[in-house]
C-alpha cells in the first residue's frame, strides 16, 4: 500500500497493492494494522456506506459538527472527483481544499480525517462510492456547505452541471458555516 500526503498533509491518498492475474485482480481494500501504521494513529471504523449516483450528481459538502467523522473513501465502479475541505479554524490550511479522481480503474482511496467537509461529483455514467466512517451517522449534527462557495473556490471539473439534493441546494456559505475549534 502506498500512502501519499496531499497538499493538506493530514489528507492521505492511499493506493493499495493490486494483485492481477489471468482471473482478474485481488486487493486488500482495508487492513487495520497497515492503515494504523501508515497514519501513526489508531482509528476504528464503525460504519460502511455505499452510494450509487449518475453522472453529474454532486453529494456534499457534508460534515458532522458534533461526532465528526473520519472517512476512508473509494470507488468500485466508475469515477468521481473527491474533495475534502479543511474546517479546522486553527489549521494553517483552514478553508483549503484538495481534490483527487478516485476510480474503479485507479483503485485509489482517500483518507479524510475528522474536521473536514467532504463531497464528490460523478464523472462517469454512474459511480458506486464506498466509504468507512469513524463515527456513526448523526443527522442532527450534519451540516452542509455549498459546492460552489466563492471563498472555497473549489475547482470542480468544469464540464459538469451538478445534480444536487434538496438539502445541498440549501447548503450554507462557508463564511456562515460552523467550523471546528480543533479536531484530533
Ligand atoms: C449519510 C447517511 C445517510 N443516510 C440516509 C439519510 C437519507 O435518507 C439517505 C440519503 O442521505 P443523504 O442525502 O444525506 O446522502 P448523501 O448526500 O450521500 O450524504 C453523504 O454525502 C457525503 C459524500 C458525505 O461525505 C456524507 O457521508 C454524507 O452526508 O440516506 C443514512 O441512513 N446513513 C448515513 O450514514
Amino acid at each position: 500500500m502506498k500512502v501519499t500526503p496531499l497538499e493538506i498533509p493530514e489528507i492521505l491518498l492511499i493506493e493499495p497493492k493490486v494483485f492481477g492475474d489471468e482471473r482478474g485482480f485481488f486487493l486488500e481494500s482495508f487492513n487495520q494494522k497497515v492503515f494504523s501504521e501508515a497514519l501513526g494513529k489508531e482509528y476504528s471504523f464503525v460504519q460502511d456506506n455505499h452510494s450509487r449516483s449518475a453522472k453529474g450528481v454532486l453529494r456534499g459538502l457534508h460534515y458532522q459538527i458534533q461526532k465528526p467523522q473520519g472517512k476512508l473513501t473509494r470507488v468500485v465502479q466508475g469515477s468521481v472527483y473527491d474533495v475534502a475541505v479543511d474546517l479546522r479554524k486553527n489549521s494553517p490550511t483552514f478553508g483549503g481544499w484538495v481534490g483527487v479522481e478516485l476510480s474503479e480503474k485507479n483503485q485509489r482511496q482517500l483518507w479524510v480525517p475528522p474536521g473536514f467537509a467532504h463531497g464528490f461529483i460523478v464523472l462517469s455514467e454512474s459511480a458506486d462510492f464506498l466509504y468507512k466512517t469513524t463515527e456513526y451517522y448523526a443527522p442532527e449534527h450534519e451540516r452542509a456547505i455549498r459546492w460552489d462557495d466563492p471563498t472555497l473556490a473549489i475547482d470542480w471539473p468544469a464540464a459538469l452541471t451538478p445534480i444536487l439534493s434538496q438539502k445541498d441546494l440549501k447548503a450554507s456559505y462557508f463564511k456562515d458555516a460552523e467550523v471546528f475549534d480543533e479536531c484530533n
